[in-house]
């Protein structure tokens, strides 16, 4: 397992350096949250949980490490012994992977020494980000192929080898069914998939040998790309002459790829040419340059696709490449004290929930019909209540005061076993999202223009924010 200790800002380790001498009994709790949805939809799924626990649980220095940190000559030798002994000291909370979660609502929160707690801002934020925006574009993806697979092609375009192998496992979680990517599908027991290049097409004297060579190697996976030069007048006809050959050797012929040109067309006449030869259950598998815009187009269009493959525009959410996940203190706690805190900055937007928290998830009495998420104060327990006050989390909304009349109610985060090596497979984290997306009002899943799903506070908490913003002078 890599040690990726190293991998935060400089700053982090600076500030650790001056907590250790200046608050060296204080704990604090971070919260991690988001403020925007990318492509303007209304959730993100949470990804790279077990990424975090695992970099958590080999959070280490070593003496290479030690010794540049003298190079650098910026931190007290105290702390230096501190970091050579390092023991990782903090209470992790967080939404199970997969778990679709609202702006401003902590998906994580990190409790522990302030020094630690600082330190993990970098890392944790990078993996978190990540995933979950890869994980969020893939849903998108699927809810657009409404039930055609998809197989995640990207690992060529990919931004270096973590986002291919990463990206892929957050591909899956939001709703991918398989990957080209060997090493992702070996690492996170993920079906492998895939079908031909032009180039093996382009090796062979024609069209016609190339896809025979490959049907007698690969009799059983015999996805044809039927585009190297004409699909309907070479591609195609070579594609059923193959096929009528291995019903002949007793064999199921797979289906064929189109990987340029106008899909809809193409694959309108491809379908028509592989029903009338007897054909119909062979497989129309699309791919170049996909996103869920073209996919929403091709399917309105009427185009006939099984199955899509997707690349460059999955794996680097091209369309929204950055999730801006923040990690924000929420409380320290001196003396037995707990006092929280608040970020106040010139964009109201940018306001922060005080205080350590608990998140939930708020359903129609005795139905799995969600409606909204409620955050509350640690000390506040939610349980099905008939009224409560809350207040829109939301500080740019306009009709804060909500009063809510009945409902169950479901905690959300959850503390986290730092010491565990069991966790759920990417296909079980698939299942169980879908599930949770399955409870959200159908509206805020939407591509375009999503309804809100509301996130409230409870009336206390809104209240601690409301003083706090008030004592509080304007910060950066
Ligand atoms: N009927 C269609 N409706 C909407 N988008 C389509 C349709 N057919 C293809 N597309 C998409 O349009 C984009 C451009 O397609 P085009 O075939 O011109 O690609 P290309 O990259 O120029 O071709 P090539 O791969 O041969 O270089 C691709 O993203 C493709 O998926
Ligand atoms: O377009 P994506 O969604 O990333 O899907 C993966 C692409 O990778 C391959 O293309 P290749 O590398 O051969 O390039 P080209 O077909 O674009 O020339 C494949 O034929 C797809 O077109
Ligand atoms: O297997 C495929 O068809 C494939 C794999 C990666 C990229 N494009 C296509």
């Amino acid at each position: 397992m890599r040690n990726l200790s190293l991998l935060t800002d400089l700053y982090e380790f600076s500030m650790a350096n001056g907590f250790q001498h200046d608050l060296p009994a204080t704990q604090a709790t971070f919260d991690v949250f988001y403020r925007r949805v990318p492509d303007a939809g209304s959730f993100v799924i949470a990804a790279g949980l077990q990424q975090v626990i695992e970099a958590l649980q080999n959070f280490h220095f070593s003496e290479a490490d030690l010794a540049y940190f003298k190079t650098l000559d910026l931190w007290d030798p105290e702390f230096l012994n501190y970091l050579a002994n390092f023991k990782l000291d903090c209470q992790i909370q967080a939404v199970a992977e997969g778990t679709p979660v609202f702006p401003r609502e902590p998906l994580l929160t990190v409790t522990g020494p302030i020094a630690q707690t600082q330190l993990l801002e970098t890392l944790i934020l990078n993996i978190l980000n990540h995933q979950s925006l890869i994980a969020t574009k893939a849903r998108r993806l699927t809810f657009a192929a409404s039930g055609r697979p998809i197989m995640e092609f990207g690992a060529r375009r990919a931004q270096g080898p973590d986002s291919a192998i990463y990206g892929t496992r957050a591909a899956v979680i939001g709703g991918a069914k398989s990957t080209s990517n060997v090493l992702a599908a070996k690492a996170f027991n993920i079906p492998a998939a895939g079908t031909m290049a032009h180039s093996w097409i382009e090796a062979f004297p024609d069209e016609l040998t190339a896809f025979r060579k490959w049907s007698e190697r690969y009799p059983d996976n015999s996805a044809l790309l039927v585009d190297t030069y004409d699909v309907l007048n070479s591609g195609v006809p070579n594609a059923i002459t193959v096929f009528q050959e291995l019903r002949e050797r007793g064999h199921q012929p797979v289906g064929i790829r189109i990987d340029s040109g106008d899909v809809t067309m193409l694959a309108q006449q491809a379908r028509k040419m592989l029903n009338a030869a007897g054909f119909p259950e062979a497989k129309i598998t699309i791919s170049n340059a996909l996103d869920e815009t073209i996919i929403t187009s091709l399917l309105q269009q009427g185009a006939p696709i099984d199955n899509f493959g997707i690349g460059e525009k999955l794996i680097t959410s091209a369309s929204a490449p950055v999730l801006s996940g923040v990690y924000k203190l929420a409380a320290i706690e001196q003396n037995g004290h707990v006092e929280p805190k608040i970020k106040v900055s010139a964009s109201r937007e940018k306001l922060t929930i005080p205080g350590k928290k608990r998140v939930y998830r708020l359903y129609r009495p005795g139905t799995k019909q969600a409606f909204a998420d409620l955050i509350a104060l640690e000390h506040e327990t939610i349980v099905g209540e008939s009224h409560l006050a809350v207040f829109n989390s939301d500080p740019l909304s306009v009709d804060r005061h909500h009063v809510l009349t009945a409902f169950d109610a479901q905690l959300l985060l959850k503390p986290v076993t730092l010491t565990t090596t069991s966790y759920p497979s990417v296909q079980a984290i698939q299942t169980t999202s879908q599930h949770q997306l399955a409870e959200l009002p159908r509206a805020t899943q939407r591509l375009i223009n999503p309804d809100v799903y509301p996130v409230y506070m409870t009336a206390a908490l809104s209240q601690l924010q409301t003083e706090l913003l008030s004592q509080a002078t304007p910060a950066d």
